[in-house]
């Protein structure tokens, strides 16, 4: 079992690994821990994994952490396992992966597993793989704006306290959106894989992230007021019921706007406008729990 450990995600810190670690030492099962020194080290680590024949490959990070994995190892034949040590953990909440040390180590060993599917993202940078989202608009200028001091102190209340600091200043510019073609204006957009968005919280309950395509949801509003609005409805799941929010379903999407507005992908900052979204070419599996919440939910039957 290959290991792909990001020290620098979450709080950094380690307890839960170790104790995940020494429970499946305890079974008998060898590791081998391979610690990132750099942002996209892990794709380089999981790739050189999957070639040495790995049959799972663990990434133990945040959502960050897992797409840079999955982007190494797509197309071998190595399971994904993940050890959730990220901040928010999106798609940790998504597949249902147990946060307790037991479970977890028995999800990692289970022989039950799940599609993920993952998305493409291209600007003029860069190509991206990403497991959970992308945004583009006020959400991604919060993430690029993030005190990674305040971040590792005080966690997802980060977020809270970065989008009451930028509100003020930002000026929410209109994103043209095409999806399959058509195309909308809208002040922030996010294109989702999953159903989750910002930690355990439903965007989309009708998303699939086991199969291609995108959900996507639209904030026709900007401005101070419906970005509180929506702020405020987030942990209450509601955000995608409110006005001027729009949701869709796509498989081609691009975003732009003439000044370049932030984007991000997996809750990291990626750069800026123009931005082209499109499916993996194909799926890694997801070592997941027996009783996993996901597939047994009744919105996927
Ligand atoms: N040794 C390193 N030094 C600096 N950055 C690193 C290192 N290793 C990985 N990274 C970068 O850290 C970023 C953040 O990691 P990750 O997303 O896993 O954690 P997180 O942001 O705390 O969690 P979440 O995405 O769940 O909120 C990744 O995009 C990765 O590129």
């Amino acid at each position: 079992m290959y290991v792909i450990h990001n020290p620098t995600a979450g709080r950094r810190n380690t307890r839960k690994l170790w104790a995940v670690l020494d429970c499946l030492l305890a079974h008998g099962i060898s590791v081998k821990i391979m610690e990132t020194r750099y942002g996209g080290h892990a794709s380089s680590l999981a790739r050189e994994a999957a070639e040495a024949g790995a049959r799972i490959i663990i990434a133990a990070g945040g959502d960050g952490t897992i797409a840079e994995t999955v982007s190494g190892m797509i197309g071998s034949s190595a399971r994904l396992g993940i050890i959730p040590l990220g901040t928010a953990n999106v798609l940790a909440h998504e597949y249902g992966i147990p946060f307790h040390t037991k479970d977890l180590a028995a999800t990692l060993t289970s022989p039950h597993s799940t599609p993920l599917w993952p998305g493409m993202m291209q600007t003029n940078h860069q190509t991206k793989l990403f497991v959970q989202m992308v945004g583009a608009g006020f959400d991604a200028h919060v993430v690029h704006a993030i005190n990674l001091r305040l971040k590792r102190a005080v966690g997802r209340n980060a977020y809270i306290i970065q989008t009451l600091t930028e509100l003020p200043k930002y000026s929410f510019p209109d994103l043209t959106v095409t999806v399959d073609g058509s195309t909308y204006t809208a002040a922030n957009a996010i294109i989702s894989k999953g159903r989750l968005y910002g930690g355990p919280y439903t965007l989309d309950p009708t998303a699939r992230p086991d199969r291609p395509g995108f959900s996507i949801t639209l904030f026709r509003h900007g401005g101070v007021f419906s970005a509180l609005r929506a702020g405020m409805a987030l942990p209450q799941s509601r955000m995608s019921r409110l006005p001027g929010v729009i949701s869709l379903k796509g498989a081609h999407v691009t975003i732009a706007h003439p000044d370049g507005v932030p984007l991000q992908a997996d809750g990291d900052a990626a750069g800026y406008t123009a931005v082209t979204l499109k499916d993996a070419a194909q799926p890694v599996q997801l070592a997941t729990p027996a009783k996993n919440p996901f597939i047994d939910s009744r919105l996927f039957t």
